[in-house]
C-alpha cells in the first residue's frame, strides 16, 4: 500500500498526564482526511507532532515510509510538508503580502521569474488580487488566512496539513478554499470544526478523543 503518513501508537503527555494515548492511523497518498473534536482534545498538537514541532511521548511517525526519529529526519521530512498554521500570525512573516506569499519557494532555491509566476498564478486561483500590495500585517483575520494559505499552497507540498482552513473566512471566500482543497492532487489532513466544510471535501473523517482517533461514520 502507498503510504504518505503512518501513525502508530502516538502518545502525548502534558504535565505527566496524558493529552492522548495510543493514536494509531495512516494516510494512502492523495487521501484527504479531517479530524474533529472539542477545544484542547489536542488537534493542533497531534499536526505538530507530525510535523516535528513538538515530539511525541511514545509511537512511532513514517512519512513516505521513512521512519521519522531524529531533528534531521524531521528537517527532511518538512520539505514535503505544508503546515497552515491555526493562527496566520504566527505564519505570516513579510511586511508584503506578495513577498510573503513567495517566501517559502525562495527557500526552496526556485530562481526569481518563477517565483513571481507561482505566485501571480496562485493569487489568481485563491482570487486575492485585491490585497496583493497591501501590508500583511493590517490585513483582517480572514485575509491573512487566505494569504497564508496562498503562501502554503504556492510550494506544492506532497502532504498539506491544514489547522482551521475555514475560521474566519466568508461563506465565498470558504467555498472557494473548500473547492481548491478538493480538486489538490495532494495528501491533505485538516483539523477543523467546521463539519459542513470538512464534509464536503474529504473522504474520512475522525473524532480525537483522549484514547485515540475513532472513524465517524454515516455522515449525511
Ligand atoms: N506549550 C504548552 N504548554 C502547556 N500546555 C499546552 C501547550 N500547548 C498546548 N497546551 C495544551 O494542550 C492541550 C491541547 O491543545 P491543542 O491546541 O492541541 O488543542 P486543540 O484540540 O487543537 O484545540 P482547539 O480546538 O481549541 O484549537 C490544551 O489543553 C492546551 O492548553
Amino acid at each position: 500500500m502507498s503510504c504518505s503518513l503512518k501513525l502508530t501508537n502516538i502518545s502525548y503527555k502534558i504535565n505527566d498526564e496524558y493529552l492522548f494515548e495510543n493514536i494509531n492511523f495512516h494516510l494512502k497518498h492523495k487521501d484527504k482526511i479531517a479530524i474533529i473534536g472539542p477545544n484542547g482534545v489536542g488537534k493542533t498538537t497531534l499536526l505538530k507532532i507530525i510535523s516535528g514541532l513538538k515530539k511525541a511521548e511514545s509511537g512511532e511517525i513514517e512519512i513516505f515510509h521513512e521512519k521519522i526519529v531524529t531533528e534531521k529526519d524531521f528537517e527532511r521530512a518538512r520539505k514535503k510538508i505544508g503546515f497552515l498554521f491555526q493562527n496566520p500570525d504566527d505564519q505570516l512573516i513579510l511586511p508584503n503580502v506578495k513577498d510573503d506569499i513567495a517566501f517559502g519557494l525562495f527557500n526552496l532555491g526556485f530562481v526569481k521569474n518563477t517565483i513571481q509566476q507561482k505566485v501571480e498564478n496562485m493569487i489568481n486561483k485563491l482570487q486575492i488580487n485585491h490585497l496583493s500590495n497591501k501590508i500583511t500585517f493590517k490585513l483582517s483575520g480572514g485575509e491573512k488566512k487566505l494569504v497564508a494559505l496562498a503562501g502554503i499552497l504556492v510550494c506544492e507540498p506532497d502532504i498539506l496539513l491544514l489547522d482551521e482552513p475555514s475560521a474566519g473566512l466568508d461563506n465565498k471566500s470558504m467555498e472557494r478554499i473548500g473547492e481548491i482543497i478538493k480538486e489538490l492532487d495532494k495528501t491533505v489532513l485538516i483539523v477543523s470544526h467546521n463539519l459542513e466544510f470538512v464534509k464536503q471535501i474529504t473522504s474520512k473523517i475522525y473524532h480525537l478523543t483522549q484514547s485515540g482517533l475513532h472513524e465517524v461514520k454515516n455522515l449525511k
